[in-house]
């Protein structure tokens, strides 16, 4: 089979095996500043998974489609305005958690109106490209790393 660095990945555990598995659909993207660097913003110690690193997104609401879900967890968690125009599809997770199925599409994005503020209270940073695995990621997020580097 040939590979290629946008050939999306699969969790380890994401099998037939799992069935009822509830399933998450969850957006996420890649911002990426004039300098070459990747936004990354940690989760509060409180939430699960906390403190790992992960890509600015979230829960995609019923009826609601992913590029405006990410539109609008941009506006409230980051307090910026994307045009849809300027979201490009990169790559998807799909991971098996032990209590739900992570699906999640990852843009990448290098325009957008107004100055990234953490409103959440979350700690963010701007990664260079080599420095991204010394970020601690959620599971599903570790086989995107390798895809964003191709890419960047
Ligand atoms: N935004 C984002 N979520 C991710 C990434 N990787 C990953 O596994 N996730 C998971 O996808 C889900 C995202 O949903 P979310 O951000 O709306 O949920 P949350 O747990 O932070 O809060 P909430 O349940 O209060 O809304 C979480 O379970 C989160 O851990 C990532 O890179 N970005």
């Amino acid at each position: 089979m040939t590979t290629s660095a946008s050939m999306p990945t699969t969790g380890a555990d994401a099998s037939p095996a799992s069935p009822g598995l509830k399933l998450v659909t969850c957006v996420a993207v890649a911002l990426i500043d004039a300098d070459n660097r990747v936004l990354l913003a940690q989760r509060p110690a409180h939430k699960p998974m906390g403190g790992l690193w992960e890509f600015p997104g979230g829960k995609i609401e019923a009826g609601e489609l992913p590029e405006a879900a990410l539109i609008r967890e941009l506006k409230e968690e980051l307090g910026i305005e994307v045009p849809q125009r300027c979201l490009a599809p990169l790559t998807f997770a799909s991971h098996s958690y032990e209590t739900f199925h992570l699906l999640m599409p990852l843009y990448i994005c290098r325009n957008w109106n107004g100055m990234v503020r953490p409103l959440e209270g979350q700690t963010l940073a701007w990664v260079r490209r080599d420095k991204l695995r010394d970020y601690p990621m959620p599971a599903a997020d570790v086989p995107l790393v390798p895809i964003l580097q191709d890419w960047l």
